[in-house]
């Protein structure tokens, strides 16, 4: 499932209403406040949910995997390939298509850039830790645990 967009989804679930619109921004205290200020909506977060649980690797990225936008993205989504993940259990969601997305999955990963992967639900990184554990052999032996590759020929079906 490449590049599938969930756009759609989120213009449906996050346009507040206008007593909505007060509380989804809630000021800090004052400008030392040691705490982050939240932004990340019930229904975004819900939608990102979503999109984390749609497959099993998942990649937030800037354009699609077959015309990614940031040589960042570029470079994760060439290295998924490389290792031979299952396109049936990939899912990308392009952050450019949504500025709901593109800041809440900041928040919800406390990660601040895209792109930004997840294996089963489990934030793993952004495209610095890709590319280590890429070069490292985490990332081949991380993928081969949860079973997300192709099948090699002659092997099972898993
Ligand atoms: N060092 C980062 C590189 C990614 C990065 O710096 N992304 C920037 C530029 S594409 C970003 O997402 N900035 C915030 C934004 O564009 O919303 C990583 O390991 O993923
Ligand atoms: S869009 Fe400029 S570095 Fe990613």
């Amino acid at each position: 499932m490449f590049a599938r967009p969930i756009s759609a989804a989120f213009r449906a679930t996050t346009r507040p209403s206008s007593s909505q619109f007060a509380s989804r921004f809630i000021q800090p205290q004052s400008r030392l406040t040691p705490f982050a200020v939240r932004l990340l909506s019930t229904e975004t977060k819900a939608a990102i949910d979503k999109a984390v649980e749609s497959r099993p690797v998942v990649l937030f990225m800037k354009g699609t995997p077959e015309t990614p936008q940031c040589g960042f993205s570029r470079a994760s989504i060439q290295i998924l390939g490389l290792q031979g993940v299952d396109p049936e259990k990939f899912a990308a969601f392009n952050v450019l298509e949504d500025e709901a997305l593109r800041a809440g999955i900041k928040e919800y990963s406390e990660w601040p850039t895209i792109p930004q992967l997840y294996i089963n639900k489990e934030f793993v990184g952004g495209c610095d830790i890709i590319v280590a554990m890429h070069q490292n052999g985490e990332l081949a032996k991380l993928l081969e645990e949860k079973k997300v590759l192709v099948p090699a020929e002659g092997e099972a079906p898993k």
